[in-house]
């Protein structure tokens, strides 16, 4: 388990929720993790582990059913004019006060009544308050009257992993305007500068909203320049405000009302909405989450997905205030949901268009995208038994999630189990949780790896995530690798240890900018490889926590790459196999050989452990056979340290795979991963 946690620390800062990890048991929502994400922090675990915690022994409800209502159905519809309907979206950091904000908004608006309101209404999916990230996007409807006037704000909430940058990107092309909210106590962050470019893309009207103004610390005025500095905002009208506190709320409503541009009239036009989120409901099919860029969409419709090219009837529409609420008919400009008995996510892909089966639009909307999955494991169940419920399982998380791929696949050490695909490490992370604790599975995770590019002889090209099925040398003449390129941001007394985590990383350095004085944005090239593992726990260590980061896929790029092989006992075991670049090959042998002798229990007989390139074995190490009084003679040594072993040796039983007579842990399997540290 150890060393899962670990490797999620890649991504998300866990370690406040480790403790919790182990003695709480987890209570989840019916309703996948979304696509939605953003980066947690340690604040925010320690928190959403009390509050996971406390709500232990509650099963979790679906959104739809949070008892909220209060107003009267019909006045909810809030049916207004085009021109008083306003689509915004909130962009912030982690921890900047998204939340936070949101359930003021719908506080202040009646939306959502105080007594009424959970921890916080915008994430209320346990998995969320326990990970700290926020899972399902929502979006809320509200009312608000200003100068007597009614209006009706729409508020779509974006997820803020870069693992989800589409969704986000999809999640802003539904909007007019963004809040950007900045914790006035900190500054810009790299999530929040990603966010704002793809907002700035799509056209939005940016309105800067300086949060935590209550607390002592708060530089509102430098922070404004920084804004301007670096984002290139005019921050002369930013509004200052405490979500906390409620300070500064009605101003960002009014904002919202006189700064942001209504929908366009285009109500006559042929239906074309845009689909922004959608989940699966076991018992009406996938709901889908649009917002009416065209025309008109009727209840019982029959409607097309241009994408999918499949077509259904709305058997129901109507919006979200924040629970959903039937209506009759959404016109251009609003924002609602539809069930119409779809089967599969996959079928209603966030970006793909709606338009009318009798009348289609002549375009879909622009900037959809298949999901294509960078990160790639194998998933074996440690009860081979288990193999027909895993599958089970998977096409249970697909029908919820467009973006995971799983293809079964055999291996003499692991047996049946299945190659997976996802986003990035964080999505990895949430499928393989929600397999093993809502599933009940206990799974055997190798490595995750990227897709590598392989040129044959032949003159075929070859896509390969599995280093097992890695084509013969002598097969292949070169090999790509999926390069990212990365921004870090960072107070400047940890440039230096930055710019060499990325050096150490096959980084080339692209770019350093003062954004303030204090603060430097650093811009570097790594391959992908790189990344997937413990980078971003090493940047949040080197930085002590101040910086952040942002990455974007840059393409395919041609290394010097190598298969390394590893031996246990004489026999290859192919879910040890790595790809590695040449330069890094002895290291890691000789890295991993050392791991894996720690890891691995002794046994009633010697068992060599080889590193290999081909036939060539390039690092080897030999774990001695166990002896009667082996633990006598550690006892005369160092104690503790051995005792961390048995401990550790108890824990990894649970997790083994017998390979020809050895059993391997699945530490074995994730220590590939964590190799770096020990190897730089
Ligand atoms: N002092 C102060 N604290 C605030 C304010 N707004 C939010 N916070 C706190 O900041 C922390 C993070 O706020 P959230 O609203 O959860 O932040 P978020 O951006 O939604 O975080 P994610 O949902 O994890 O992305 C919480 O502990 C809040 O109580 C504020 O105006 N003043």
């Amino acid at each position: 388990m150890a060393a899962k946690i670990n490797s999620l620390a890649a991504l998300v800062s866990l370690q406040a929720s480790h403790h919790h990890h182990n003695s709480t048991p987890f209570y989840f929502s019916p309703f996948s993790p979304h696509l939605s994400t953003t980066l947690t922090s340690r604040r925010r675990s320690l928190r959403s582990a009390v509050v996971a915690q406390s709500t232990a022994g509650t099963q979790s409800k679906a959104p739809s059913d949070v008892d909220l209502a209060a107003v009267s159905g019909q006045d909810r519809l809030l049916k207004v004019p085009i021109s008083n309907i306003r689509n915004f979206c909130i962009i912030a950091h982690i921890d900047h006060g998204k939340s936070t904000l949101a359930d003021k908004l719908l506080q202040m608006t009646g939306t959502v009544q105080k007594r009424e309101m959970k921890e916080q209404f915008l994430d209320n999916m346990d998995l969320e308050r326990e990970r700290g990230i926020t899972i399902k996007l929502q979006a809320a409807r509200m009312r608000y009257v200003f100068e007597n006037e009614p209006y009706c704000l729409n508020l779509i909430d974006t997820p803020g992993h870069v693992d989800f940058s589409y969704e986000v990107s999809r999640s802003l092309a539904a909007c007019e305007g963004a809040l950007l909210v900045v914790d006035a106590s900190q500054g810009v962050e790299a999530q929040t500068l990603a966010n704002v470019y793809l907002a700035l893309e799509n056209n939005l009207e940016i309105i800067p909203v300086l949060n935590k103004i209550d607390l002592p610390g708060a530089e509102p005025v430098r922070v404004s320049q920084e804004i301007e500095e670096v984002v290139g905002l005019d921050c002369s009208d930013a509004i200052h405000c405490s979500a906390k506190e409620g300070i500064g709320i009605t101003e960002i409503l009014n904002a919202i009302v006189k700064r942001i541009p209504p929908p366009c009239d285009t109500a006559e036009r042929p239906l074309r909405a845009l689909i922004f989120d959608s989940y699966y409901d076991p018992y009406r099919g996938v709901i889908v989450y649009f917002r009416v860029i065209d025309g008109t969409i009727k209840k019982g419709d029959r409607i097309y997905f241009m994408a999918s090219k499949k077509d259904y009837f709305a058997d129901e529409i109507g919006v979200l205030s924040p629970n959903q609420l039937q209506a009759d008919e959404l016109y251009a400009g609003e924002v609602g949901y539809l069930a119409a008995s779809i089967r599969s996510v996959a079928d209603a892909r966030v970006g793909d268009t709606i338009t009318h089966y009798g009348r289609k639009a002549e375009n879909s909307l622009p900037g959809y995208e298949e999901a294509t999955p960078m990160v790639f494991c194998g998933l074996f169940p440690v009860d081979a038994d288990k193999f027909p419920d895993l599958r089970d399982a998977l096409e249970k998380l697909q029908l919820n999630d467009a973006a995971l791929k799983f293809e079964p696949e055999t291996s003499s050490a692991m047996g049946f189990g299945f190659r997976c695909g996802f986003l990035g490490l964080l999505h990895m992370e949430i499928i393989q949780e929600r397999l093993e604790r809502e599933y009940n599975l206990t799974l055997i995770t190798t490595a995750p790896s990227v897709v590598y590019r392989v040129n044959c002889i032949n003159g075929d090209t070859v896509e390969c995530s599995n280093p097992s099925l890695l084509p013969e040398p002598g097969k292949r003449t070169s090999i790509e690798e999926p390069y990212v390129k990365i921004e870090m941001l960072t107070p400047k007394d940890y440039i230096g240890p930055l710019m060499e985590l990325a050096q150490d990383r096959r980084g080339e350095f692209k770019e350093m900018k003062f954004i303030t004085e204090n603060r430097a944005s650093i811009t570097y090239e790594l391959p992908l490889a790189e990344m997937v593992g413990d980078f971003f726990d090493q940047l949040k260590s080197r930085s002590k926590g101040y910086a952040s980061m942002e990455y974007s896929f840059l393409g395919y790029k041609e290394s010097e790459l190598i298969k390394l092989d590893i031996q246990i006992n004489g026999e290859r075991v192919e879910p040890l196999a790595t790809i590695v670049h040449k330069d890094k090959a002895y290291a890691v042998g000789r890295a991993l050989t050392q791991k894996l002798k720690e890891l691995i229990p002794r046994q009633m007989f010697k068992v060599p452990i080889q590193a290999c390139i081909g036939a060539k074995v390039i690092a080897s190490e030999s774990l001695s056979a166990i002896r009667k009084d082996v633990l006598s003679k550690c006892y005369g040594g160092d104690i503790t340290r051995k005792k961390k072993l048995l401990k550790k040796q108890a824990e990894g039983k649970k997790r083994m795979k017998a390979i020809g007579k050895v059993d391997v842990p699945q530490e074995a399997f994730m220590a590939v991963l964590k190799l770096e540290k020990e190897v730089l």
